[in-house]
């Protein structure tokens, strides 16, 4: 057999550094085929050399002059822009990691897996917006996806040599994020500081603030439905502060099984990289004595409405996946630029999802690529609308 091809995209951030970790560790097994990130042009040029990748792309049209020149003399490839993204996926790969933040991984990744390629997804937002279809191109082309989010790994572990009809009830676990503790009542003067600092998790600042929200988690119900293909009534989400249980299943006989692993996403990353296999993972061992208690409470729906509206979100299915995340994240931005409260996020996603029904069937599906980005694209010009009137109040 020869060498397994890889590519990793979004390699520079979070899980991305991760995966190169990973693959680093095991010279001489893995060809790597491309690497791309964005703005981090040094890293994503370092990378490449030090993992002998064939291709490197930066997303940002406007470094490919810096990237050909941390290149320069290595016969690395270098490209860059939206277009040269998908390009790359189409280079032929055994495994692919999807690690780009935010809708813009979903094009990619679809491509991927025209060539019945397998693709770790870490890009929540890929299942979110455009679950259905994904999961067909996948079976249309024979082609695999795993999950990478630790709670779906951790579903996927547990689900292994069972039958899904025999699945009572999800149970994923939430931190309950950076501002856990924090009255309620302070929460809407939370500074992108307060919010981006994890309890447990080492991770990009954009998922860490959906963390403090519960956007996070509130994208990871609909996720758990989309790709286990169980109903909202079956998917539950508690809170469980030490971040050690990362999610349980629930069967008929009233077994639920738990699985456990400390808070280092190498854990996930390894399993999908290995799949169907097991190997050592250079992750730490939990030490139950040591921990000694697991603590799990229901989360407060007023302290973190982005749960309730995840819920809605999941009943009407549709369109509304892919305006909720478009929506999340243009509010997350204003979040990030100071423009609106940490509170006001909420108040911006379900604003959208009011103001754009009388113009878009939201329960209606989609049918194609470009249609999930032309309805993300009227979500991202209706929340724009709701921020700047909510600036003027
Ligand atoms: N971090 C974690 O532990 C977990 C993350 N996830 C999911 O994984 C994905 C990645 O998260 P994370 O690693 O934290 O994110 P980071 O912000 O750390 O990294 C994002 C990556 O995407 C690149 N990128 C940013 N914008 C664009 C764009 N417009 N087009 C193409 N590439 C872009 C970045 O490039 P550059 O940095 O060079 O600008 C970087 O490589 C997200 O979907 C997240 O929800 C899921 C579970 C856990
Ligand atoms: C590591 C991972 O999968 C994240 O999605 C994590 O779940 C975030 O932590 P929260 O539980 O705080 O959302
Ligand atoms: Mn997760």
């Amino acid at each position: 057999m020869g060498m397994r091809s890889v590519s990793i995209f979004g390699a520079t951030g979070s899980i991305g550094q991760n995966t190169v970790d990973l693959i680093a560790r095991a010279p001489g097994q893995y060809r790597v085929v491309a690497l791309t990130g964005s703005g981090n042009v040094a890293q994503l040029a370092a990378d490449a050399i030090r993992l002998g990748a064939e291709l490197a792309v930066t997303a940002d049209a406007g470094r490919l002059q810096d990237l050909r020149a941390a290149l320069a003399g290595t016969g690395i490839e270098a490209a860059a822009g939206e277009t040269a993204l998908v390009e790359a996926a189409d280079r032929p790969a055994d495994w692919i990691m999807s690690a780009i933040v935010g809708a813009a991984g979903l094009a990619p990744g679809f491509r991927a897996l025209r060539h019945g390629t397998t693709l770790a997804l870490a890009n929540k937002e890929s299942l979110v917006t455009a679950g259905p279809l994904l999961l067909q191109e996948a079976r249309n082309h024979g082609a695999t996806i795993l999950p990478v989010d630790s709670e779906h790994s951790a579903v996927f572990q547990g689900l292994v040599g069972e039958d899904i009809a025999a699945v009572e009830r999800i149970i994923i676990t939430a931190s309950g994020g950076g501002l856990r503790d924090w009255p309620i009542e302070a929460l809407a003067k939370a500074t992108v500081a307060d919010a981006g600092a994890h309890p447990n998790w080492a991770m990009g600042q954009r998922i860490t603030i959906d963390s403090a929200s519960m956007f996070n988690k509130g994208m990871e119900l609909i996720e758990t439905k989309e790709f286990f293909g169980v109903t909202p009534d079956k998917i539950e989400a508690v809170i469980h502060p030490q971040s050690i249980v990362h999610a349980l299943v629930g069967f008929v006989d009233g077994a639920l099984m738990a699985h456990l692993g400390a808070p280092d996403m190498r854990h996930a990353i390894g399993y999908a990289l290995h799949w169907p296999d097991r190997r050592d993972l250079p992750v730490s061992r939990i030490d139950l004595a040591q921990i000694a208690t697991l603590e799990f409470y229901a989360p407060d729906l007023t302290r973190y409405p982005a749960l309730r509206i995840a819920r809605e979100v999941m009943e009407t299915g549709g369109r509304s996946g892919a305006v909720f995340n478009a929506a999340k994240e243009v509010a997350l931005d204003g979040f990030i630029a100071g423009r609106i409260g940490f509170m006001q996020m909420s108040e911006v996603v379900e604003r959208v999802l009011d103001a754009i029904s009388p113009r878009l069937c939201l329960t209606s599906p989609m049918s194609s690529l470009e249609d999930v980005l032309d309805t993300d694209q009227m979500a991202r010009q209706t929340a724009t609308t709701q921020i700047e009137q909510m600036e003027m109040t």
